[in-house]
């Protein structure tokens, strides 16, 4: 093939993709139509049999074309993941009379950070325009709320491999502020360079100790290669980008790469495939959430010292059939023998079964605080059979 004939069929291919976009974005915009009449009947977001359907005849219509049904459900859930989630943001803003068209937005790091990704993801859900507000700690985020400069703040929560954020959980023990949203973003660490190489010619590697520690397996295989740790990621990128050469590389998010100008050599790295962090979101005042869309309440709560104490507590909350999804405790500052309970719930705090049990939670514990109420981003895929 000659290098005529290559650049037409890459033309083509990239005319292509233009229509997908357009598709995609027409599809979103019928999906949000769907939602305003969904606030009119009062119905739920999500429609299972509807999706389970959709994927169904696609896979079918798919299979006609020679494409395989494991790729078109793939790519079709996450296609209905973000017409569901855009969909629940519509809901939002419209319940609490969220006429504002722009936030400011404060979050860790500079650009290019997981939490400058989380917090881009967030913004462009819920906002025409952003202003990023980049902290250098997590001090910093809640700090800029409490004080009206920033109207929300992104914080990491958990992460699937490396476990719970002690230092997060224990700003929310002394804020005011409420949480008011959940992200969930795929960690995808990825070999990034500033121009043409191979990993061959790779000689020097930059990342902070955690993607070093999460890629292990994957770095054994080049034994050669010397580490450079950073303290962030984005201090990373930012070496090799202004390095500009052959033998450096960064070990980073792939996205976040981009905003550097730099390109991916090998993605998905991590030894662990599902590399997941959460981040909550941050703001001055509670929200209230549609029973249309699946709810999450956040509590904290310290028990008095009486044996079984926390036993009891959960006890309430079975007697309503009310599901936890996390319960993690941390000491409290000044009180060697007690601990903090953080507990997550699936349920509307409007509901009247979270009310009758917070209010039976009140008489049998020593402090309780709803830290708050929102829209659950986890939109699991419907079960194929
Ligand atoms: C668009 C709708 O809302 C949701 C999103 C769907 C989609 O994007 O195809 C399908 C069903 C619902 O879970 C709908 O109800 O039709």
């Amino acid at each position: 093939m000659n290098d005529n004939t290559l650049l037409t069929l890459r033309d083509r291919i990239s005319a292509l993709d233009l229509n997908l976009l357009s598709l995609l974005a027409e599809r979103r915009a019928l999906a949000l139509d769907v939602a305003r009449s969904k606030i009119a009947s009062q119905r739920p977001i999500r429609d299972m049999a509807r999706e389970r359907e959709l994927l169904k005849r696609l896979v079918t219509e798919g299979q006609k074309r020679d494409l395989d049904g494991f790729y078109v459900t793939r790519l079709f859930q996450m296609i209905i993941e973000d017409s569901v989630l855009t969909q629940q943001a519509l809901l939002q803003l419209d319940l609490n009379h969220q006429e504002q068209r722009s936030a400011r937005v404060a979050f860790l790091g500079p650009k290019g950070s997981y939490s400058h990704l989380a917090a881009r993801q967030y913004g462009a859900r819920y906002f025409e325009q952003v202003v990023e507000c980049g902290c250098q700690k997590f001090s910093d985020i809640v700090q800029l709320v409490e004080t009206g400069q920033a109207e929300y703040g992104i914080l990491p929560i958990e992460n699937s491999s490396s476990g719970s954020i002690n230092e997060v959980y224990d700003l929310l023990q002394h804020t005011h502020l409420s949480l008011v949203g959940e992200i969930a973003i795929p960690i995808d660490h990825c070999i990034l360079v500033s121009g043409n190489t191979n990993l061959e010619r790779i000689e020097v590697i930059y990342s902070h100790p955690q993607p070093f520690q999460q890629c292990s397996q994957f770095l054994g295989r080049f034994p050669q290669w010397q580490f450079d740790y950073c303290e962030s990621t984005a201090a990373a990128m930012e070496k090799v980008a202004q390095l500009n050469r052959p033998t450096v590389a960064a070990l980073v998010s792939g996205q976040g790469g981009a905003l550097y100008g730099l390109q991916v050599l090998e993605s998905n790295l991590a030894n662990q495939q599902q590399n997941i962090t959460r981040f909550i979101v941050l703001a001055r005042k509670p929200i209230d959430v549609t029973e249309q869309v699946p709810a999450k309440t956040t509590l904290i709560m310290a028990t008095g010292q009486q044996s079984g104490a926390l036993v009891e507590a959960l006890l309430v909350l079975r007697t309503h059939g009310i599901v936890m999804t996390r319960l993690e405790s941390r000491p409290i500052h000044g009180n060697a023998h007690e601990e903090m309970f953080y507990i997550d719930v699936q349920a509307n705090l409007r509901s009247g079964k979270m009310q009758k049990a917070l209010r039976e939670l009140q008489a049998i514990t020593r402090s309780l605080k709803v830290l708050g109420c929102y829209p659950s981003e986890n939109v699991l895929p419907v079960d194929q059979e």
